[in-house]
């Protein structure tokens, strides 16, 4: 029994350090080398006789294995230049009755190249989390705060207000305004000021689930309910969501048959997933949203009327951008400090002429538009501020037909002053030269410069 545990051990001990990967060093209490692996001796490309028997300083360089046993401190993760390479070694004091007898050696990575390659495998294993995390805000929803909503419009200070007033309670609210007006903001918001913010926030997209679909992905199903099921089957949305608020973005699109099954939900309180037998309570808050004229789509029976009447117990709009042009100065540097802490360029303002510009074009994409202008003026450009060269043409184009309300001497007025921060602009700050560009008199430009208050 003895020598079959004894043999044992060499067997252990032959495959942890003789065959290990890793390179392994053991000195004794005056720093003399006792034992090295195969490893070690190749990457120091010598015998193991050579070195057994050798202070450790003679056989590897910069070690402190020496000074360890004097220490009697272990050493780990320290990193060590040897052969050319860095490598990382820790450094163990062996003890025997409480003195210090030895030290065990062993080095992590043998070159800087095997490092990185660790280091990308941990970097590749880091943003598998960040997207993990992310699908599971998708599910149970980032909060963003009415903070988080940049406008001082007086739209958009009546809009919060309403938002304050409807967040507490349960009333279903309906959320209206055109693509990338911030509808799915909004509804986050409401969410964060409910009681039920501490509960999940669930986006469901109606329009981008297939319809054969929409019964497994909204109420989930049980194990072996179809084949194919996933084993412990799956819950839906509405399970995902139950004590929180579920978000159907783009309810307008939602195929008919779903909007008959959600209906009855909302009538009924329960949901029976597919293969189960008994229905299940659920508690939800139901905020919709939708960029669809859905009093055109009941006309046509396109949207069901007792479903549109269920979810729209309040209406929001939120007005486009063109509608608020005071909104698009502040939102845009909104933007800007937004990309420039995520980005770290250090791109401080948008001068004056590029702000004209932004100003009175329709945005016809809302905010989200705006903001892959302003991110795409970031990248672009070489200075400090963001210039009219740094926006796309479409900007500069509208200009001249631009699609404003108020009369006519405010349109006027209005191209007259972007066209002559214009010409300043690409003059580089040059009046002279501007002026020769815009074809007017030095007196008139100056007069101009006053009366629209350009420096
Ligand atoms: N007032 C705002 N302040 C700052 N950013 C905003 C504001 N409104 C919207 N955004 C940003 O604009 C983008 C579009 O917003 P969001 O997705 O909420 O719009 P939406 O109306 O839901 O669009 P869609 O109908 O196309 O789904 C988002 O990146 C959002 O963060």
């Amino acid at each position: 029994m003895t020598t079959l545990t004894s043999h044992y051990k060499d067997e252990i001990f032959e495959t942890v350090f003789e065959n290990a990967y890793h390179c392994f060093v053991v000195v004794d209490e005056d720093g003399i080398v006792t034992y090295m692996n195969k490893s070690y001796c190749r990457f120091l490309e010598m015998d193991k006789q050579e070195v057994i028997g050798k202070h450790v300083t003679n056989v590897i360089e910069n070690t402190r294995m020496h000074i360890v046993v004097q220490t009697g401190k272990e050493e780990i993760a320290d990193l060590q230049y040897i052969r050319g390479n860095h490598m990382i070694a820790n450094r163990i004091p062996v003890r025997s009755n409480g003195n210090v007898v030895g030290a065990v050696g062993t080095v992590l990575y043998r070159d800087t190249k095997e490092w990185m390659l660790m280091n990308s495998h941990i970097k590749d294993l880091l943003l598998e989390i960040e997207h993990y995390r992310n699908q599971l805000k998708e599910q149970h929803g980032i909060t963003y705060s009415l903070h988080d909503i940049a406008g001082s419009s007086k739209q958009m200070s009546d809009l919060k207000e309403k938002i304050k007033k409807v967040s507490p309670g349960d009333v279903s609210i309906l959320l209206r305004g055109e693509s990338g007006t911030g509808k799915e903001l909004f509804a986050h918001s409401i969410h964060h000021l409910s009681e039920r913010n501490t509960k999940p926030f669930v986006k469901v997209n109606c329009a981008a689930i297939p319809e054969h679909l929409i019964e497994s992905e909204l109420f989930g199903y049980k194990e072996g309910a179809f084949t194919g099921a996933k084993r412990g089957g799956k819950l839906g949305k509405f399970q995902l969501a139950d004590g929180g608020t579920l978000f159907l973005d783009e309810i307008g699109d939602m195929p008919l048959s779903a909007q008959v099954k959600i209906l009855r939900v909302l009538q009924e309180g329960e949901i029976e997933s597919i293969g189960s037998e008994t229905p299940q309570k659920i508690d939800v808050r139901i905020i919709a949203a939708t960029n669809q004229p859905l009093e055109e789509l009941m006309e046509t029976q396109r949207f069901r009327e007792d479903l549109f009447y269920r979810i729209n117990v309040v209406q929001l709009f939120i007005p486009p951008l063109r509608e608020r042009p005071d909104d698009i100065r502040l939102i845009s540097k909104f933007i800007l400090h937004k990309v420039r802490k995520r980005t770290g360029k250090r791109i401080m303002d948008i001068d004056s002429a590029a702000m004209s510009q932004l100003t009175h074009y329709s945005w016809p994409g809302n905010i989200r538009e705006l903001e892959n202008v302003i991110e795409s003026a970031i990248h672009l450009t070489n200075q400090e501020r963001i210039s009219v060269d740094d926006l796309p043409d479409r900007l500069r184009s509208q200009i001249n037909t631009v699609k404003q309300t108020g009369n006519l001497k405010e349109i006027l007025e209005n191209a007259e002053k972007a066209a002559i921060q214009y010409a300043i602009e690409k003059a580089k700050g040059n009046k002279e030269a501007a002026m020769k560009t815009l074809g007017i008199k030095k007196s008139s430009l100056y007069e101009k410069l006053k009366k629209y208050g350009i420096s």
